[in-house]
């Protein structure tokens, strides 16, 4: 049966001071280094939500010990071995981070998901696995299900990798990259999306010892050991978007605590985004802090580096006071769901003009209407829906539980945010 959220409307300024967990991609990394790593390590605040829940059961079923001690995170590495099934769910860390993983266990290993992971780019991996002599039988369609047969070693070495649909794919192979035979070397065909993220992941890999050298054409990475290192997790800053938003659209003011002052996050910059918007954004010792002018400016910008951000800056175009065009974000259709296609019917139901572009949105606000919206079975379009809730009375999403992916108890957070009960209707 599917669940209906009235989303509050909030026409008064909110003052509020969020605390957020844990960083679905900082966890997803630190998780995987920690299995494939020299020894023990603990991950302190990680995330606990549908993606990372589901990568560290996938470890475990790989014969990894991760142990819960208190809030903590214990991963001790066992040697890997299968066969086990692994259930993605909809995630796009567990599905591109946890084949190469895989591909180092002894015995079969079979990724599958939820429906629609079933449609998420994989090709790029796959191939790249394979090059790197690794079995893969995927039915030839270059997504999930599939099954690694791994032999308890991968040769590795050069491999020419296309990463257009999805960042995750590089930084599935450079994760894991220490731990082949030859190392890897890894030239792309094709550009990138999101490279905050693979910049993230470089970063990662270096701060657990492994050597990793940029070449022109990729990067390649030395083989040896992968250092186990405890790993403090930040807040989620790409889950800090909406409640920011939240200042702009009720010209209130919102801090997001622990905003760290150095961060490999894409997420970081809202602070420069939100400001283009209109917000007045300061750093603060208590955490960022965002509050709204009581202006929503328009935004042109290219987003190739902050598409998990779009959702919540695509709500906020739609209250703007002026046409907005985001680019660069053409493999957001192959996320969580089609986010072009799915913002696309959101805005224009609650009144905006909408136009889908090669790679991205031109979206125009207008006379907004209240309106019933899908949840897409995906967190930020729950969490972009809120946003436009705050500014349109008579918002509802169904099955808001979408949003269980990172931040499972979001909808009394937002509710809480603004001070209210939450009401969800079974
Ligand atoms: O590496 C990561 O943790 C992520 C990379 C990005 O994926 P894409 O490159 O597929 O956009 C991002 O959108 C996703 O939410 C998390
Ligand atoms: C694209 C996203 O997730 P995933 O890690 O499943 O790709 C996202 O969280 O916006």
């Amino acid at each position: 049966m599917t669940s209906v959220w009235s989303t509050p409307h909030r026409p008064a300024p909110v003052d509020a001071v969020v605390t957020l967990p844990g960083s679905k991609s900082i966890t997803a990394r630190a998780l995987i280094l920690a299995a494939i790593a020299d020894g023990p390590s603990r991950l302190s605040r990680p995330l606990r939500a549908r993606d990372t829940d589901l990568m560290a059961a996938a470890l475990r079923a790989l014969g990894v010990r991760v142990e819960d001690e208190a809030a903590d995170w214990l991963v001790t590495p066992q040697p890997l071995r299968g066969p086990a099934e692994v259930d993605a769910g909809l995630s796009g860390t567990v599905l591109r981070f946890l084949p190469p993983v895989a591909a180092l266990a002894t015995g079969a290993v079979r990724v599958d998901g939820d429906p629609r992971l079933r449609h998420r780019p994989n090709a790029g991996l796959l191939h790249a696995l394979r090059d790197l002599g690794v079995e893969v039988d995927d039915g030839g369609r270059g997504r999930a299900p599939f099954t690694v047969h791994g032999t308890g070693r991968v040769r590795g070495g050069p491999v020419v990798v296309d990463a257009t649909e999805s960042s995750q794919i590089v930084s599935g192979l450079l994760l894991s990259a220490a731990r082949f035979d030859e190392g890897l070397d890894l030239a792309l065909t094709g550009g990138v999306p999101s490279m905050p993220h693979v910049e993230m992941t470089l970063t990662t890999v270096r701060a657990h010892g492994v050597e990793v050298v940029e070449t022109g054409r990729g990067w390649r990475v030395v083989p040896g050991p992968v250092a186990a290192r405890d790993v403090v997790v930040e807040p989620d800053l790409s889950n800090a978007a909406p409640f920011l938003a939240a200042a702009l659209v009720t010209g209130g003011r919102v801090t997001v605590r622990d905003w760290p002052e150095v961060t490999t996050q894409p997420g970081a910059q809202l602070d420069r985004l939100l400001a283009e918007m209109g917000a007045e954004v300061t750093h603060t010792p208590a955490g960022l802090q965002v509050t709204g002018t009581g202006r929503i400016r328009p935004l042109v910008a290219d987003l190739g580096e902050v598409s998990e951000l779009a959702p919540v800056l695509a709500a906020l175009a739609a209250l703007a006071d002026g046409p907005s065009r985001f680019t660069g974000i053409a493999h957001m259709r192959g996320h969580e769901t089609d986010r072009l296609q799915a913002l696309d019917e959101v805005l224009t139901a609650v009144g905006a003009r909408v136009e889908q572009l090669p790679d991205g949105l031109a979206i125009e606000p207008g006379p907004p209407r209240p309106a019933r919206l899908d949840s897409y079975a995906d967190h930020r379009m729950v969490m972009a829906a809120a946003v436009l809730g705050l500014a349109i009375d008579g918002v509802q999403v169904a099955d808001p539980g979408a949003v269980t992916k990172t931040l499972p108890d979001f909808v009394q957070r937002w509710t809480g945010l603004l001070g209210e009960p939450a009401e969800v209707v079974p």
